[in-house]
């Protein structure tokens, strides 16, 4: 057994407030939190335990980055250019760039390779606290770039993080398709061999003018259904496409961007318990106007994540203590909700419900910071005050 004793919790016990705990304690044993408080009034079993003060720094639930694309090849720098020449994303994209250009790299990339660039982005998430990651595919695109896309995700496991892995294979149309009713009959038909593979914990799809119709993504759902995969959807970005109702349905959990929802799918999120992931990156680099609807989302009771959605064209962040600043500034969460957002809620969007908090029986996986507050963790930018990671209840050391 292990004793963390001596600083500031931000425990996120509850539903509301930080929980905060002055001088408090952690025991921690087996990978799990067994008891957290204020360091006065330890449990007997705490006796004898091997002891780390924190020296009064502040800790926090362990950051759960819930919407990734961590695994790809090449760069689209390029359209950051154009898209400050003028150019739209859907532009790019109906030009035949965008997510089909980071197709042909991942295409062109050996598994090796893909598991070189995906292993350097992910510790540089671990080194802003993430302690669970969610990676999508959907840059393969055929059966098999997409099962070496899971693959690599899988094996990013074994840096010291939790890997969740996500088939996002009704992500754009490939080239070799030019019927997407087609495509999504493949997208269906490759399902059941990758999850066999124990390769998808998820399925995804990117409902959008430029990408996929509900009835398409509804035949993706369907085939996930059939398998007892939970769903998720890129829902709502550009353009109100009614599939927050339509995941809603399938009692997916999390609808993501949400840019354009309507007040009826804010209502279909919060009946069906639906998280809402925001990503501020995407926002942000897009320079996107409309803003998520914040205030119906909090009045619905609908639970907000955030998360990086790094990806190689709309967001391409590695830092998501910058997306907690940029939940604040751009859409006007609290820093506890940004901080809610990237922990408890990140994890519900993942379906979750092991971590996220510090309270006895979650998972020992919490960041231990060089801050005096966590609402400093979202007011401040630029700079890592990380000290450490705990995961599983292990230091992990920078590697
Ligand atoms: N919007 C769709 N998918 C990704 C972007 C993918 C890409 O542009 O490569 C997103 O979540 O932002
Ligand atoms: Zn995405």
């Amino acid at each position: 057994m292990r004793l963390w004793r001596g600083g500031l919790l931000a425990t996120l016990a509850g539903d509301s407030g930080w929980g905060l705990v002055d001088d408090g304690a952690l025991l921690v044993d087996e990978g799990r939190l067994r008891w957290v408080g204020p360091a006065g009034e330890l449990p007997p079993e705490a006796t004898g335990a091997e002891v780390v003060e924190l020296g009064g720094a502040l800790v926090t639930p362990g950051f759960v980055d819930c919407h990734t694309h961590l695994v790809y090849g090449g760069s689209r720098a390029n359209e950051f250019e154009q898209r400050l020449l003028g150019a739209s994303y859907a532009d790019i994209a109906k030009a035949g760039g965008g997510i089909r250009s980071t197709v042909a790299a991942t295409r062109a990339a050996s598994e090796a390779e893909l598991l070189a660039g995906a292993t350097r982005r992910a510790r540089a998430l671990m080194r802003e606290g993430v302690t669970t990651l969610e990676v999508k595919s959907g840059y393969g695109l055929d059966a098999a770039t997409e099962a070496r896309m899971l693959r690599v995700a899988r094996q990013l496991g074994g840096l010291g993080i939790d890997v969740r892995t996500t088939y996002l294979a009704a992500h754009a149309l490939p080239p070799e398709f030019s019927d997407a009713d087609e495509y999504i009959a493949a997208v269906c038909r490759w399902l059941p061999e990758l999850h066999e593979q124990g390769l998808v914990d998820a399925v995804d799809a990117f409902c959008e003018h430029i990408a996929f119709s509900p009835a398409q993504t509804a035949r993706v759902f369907d085939a996930a259904q059939r398998l007892g995969l939970p769903v998720k959807l890129h829902a709502e970005q550009l353009s109100d496409q009614g599939g927050a109702q339509l995941a809603a349905g399938y009692r997916a959990l999390s609808c993501d961007h949400l840019e354009f929802l309507s007040p009826a799918g804010v209502q279909a999120l919060g009946q069906a318990g639906t998280v809402a992931v925001l990503l501020p990156g995407a926002f942000y680099a897009l320079r996107e106007t409309q803003l998520p609807p914040i205030a119906a989302l909090r009045e619905a009771g609908v639970p907000i994540a955030i998360a990086t959605d790094h990806n190689p064209g709309s967001s391409p962040t590695l830092s998501p203590l910058l997306m907690l600043n940029m939940a604040c500034v751009l859409f006007r969460l609290t820093p506890e909700e940004a901080l809610r957002g990237l922990t408890v809620n990140g994890a519900r969007a993942l379906g979750l419900h092991d971590r996220g908090r510090l309270v006895a029986g979650q998972r020992a996986d919490f960041c231990i910071w060089d801050s005096a507050h966590p609402r400093e963790l979202a007011a401040c930018f630029g700079h890592n005050p990380l000290k450490e990671r705990v995961w599983q209840g292990s230091h992990q050391g920078e590697s």
